[in-house]
């Protein structure tokens, strides 16, 4: 289906998809692209790419395909580098985890929107970073969300759509503000309070002792924090609008609870708690 793939950023979420099309056969050539050249290495005797460059600018060149995957912080200059060697049949495509500011970088980089962007985000990962950290399955049985705009030509929305569906995902349109209002709050929210969290406890007791006594639920909950601080930094400032306002209505359900605590109102706690378990319980039997 894919003649040749370009990934500027070979890690986790770019490695995935070269790894994810090759095991289902619809890649010819994947060209990786990226700064570190041991990790580009690594990805060739992986057998996740084919060859690479550092420029982004000779990588696209003949692809008829082009995923970003690079920190959202990056993906300005990697539009710039790639915007005068591309093909004129090429689709860019990307997988960061804000879309108003991708489609921010585009713009600023082509002058307006670019036709055949169709920006993307697929709702998986892990808190591992890296090509080593990459694996085919990634996808199977994931959502993906593209935000084509009203300049996106279909046949470059179905390519991408197609290419998503081929790695085993379900792939769900919305619009851009949309996209990243619900990610505000379902995936950007809980890693700010895993760090916080985390960073809190750390400097309660320089000695780490707290931990010590931690058990499986603190696990759980800070998995995340274990991400890399560069992309979350950068979502953060990418995402900031959506995400300051999540933060300031969880503040005030975190006062709520601080107060009904202070004021030992147990039947307050108790309809929190119970209407907090309910959606859950519901969530995890939906996503079974
Ligand atoms: N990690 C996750 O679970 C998910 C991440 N995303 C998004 O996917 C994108 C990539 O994230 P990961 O694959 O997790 O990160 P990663 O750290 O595993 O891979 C990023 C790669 O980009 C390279 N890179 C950094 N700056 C570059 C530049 N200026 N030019 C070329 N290459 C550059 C890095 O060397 C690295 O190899 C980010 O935009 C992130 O927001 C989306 C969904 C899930
Ligand atoms: O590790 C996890 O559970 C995640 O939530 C990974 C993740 C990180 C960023 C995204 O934009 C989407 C998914």
């Amino acid at each position: 289906m894919i003649e040749r793939l370009s990934i500027i950023g070979v890690g986790l979420i770019g490695g995935s998809l070269a790894r994810a099309l090759r095991a289902v056969g619809q890649v010819g050539e994947v060209v990786g692209c990226g700064r570190s050249g041991p990790n580009l290495e690594k990805a060739v005797e992986l057998g996740v790419i084919d060859r690479f460059t550092h420029d982004p600018g000779e990588a696209v060149v003949g692809a008829d395909v082009v995923f970003l995957a690079v920190p959202l912080g990056a993906m300005r200059g990697a539009l710039s580098a790639i915007k005068d060697r591309l093909d004129a049949s090429a689709v860019i495509t990307d997988g960061g985890s804000v879309k108003g500011s991708v489609v921010a970088d585009a713009v600023a980089a082509f002058g307006k929107v670019p036709t055949r962007l169709v920006p993307g985000h697929p709702i998986a990962g892990t808190e591992c970073s890296g090509v080593e950290a990459s694996f085919a399955e990634l996808y199977r049985n994931r959502r993906v969300i593209l935000t084509p705009l009203s300049e996106t030509e279909p046949d470059a929305l179905s390519l991408v759509s197609r290419m998503w569906e081929a790695c085993g995902a379900e792939v769900t349109t919305m619009s851009v503000g949309h996209h990243d209002e619900v990610l505000a709050a379902t995936s950007h929210l809980p890693h700010m309070l895993a760090f916080g969290l985390v960073d809190a406890l750390a400097r309660m007791r320089e000695n780490d002792e707290i931990f010590r006594y931690a058990a499986g639920g603190f696990r759980d909950f800070t998995r995340i924090a274990s991400s890399s601080p560069v992309m979350w930094r950068d979502i953060c400032i990418a995402n900031r609008e959506a995400l300051s306002a999540m933060l300031a209505r969880f503040g005030i359900e975190m006062t709520d609870l601080a107060e009904s605590i202070r004021r030992a109102d147990g039947d307050h706690l108790l309809e929190i708690f119970e209407r907090a378990k309910a959606a859950r319980d519901r969530y995890v039997d939906r996503v079974k």
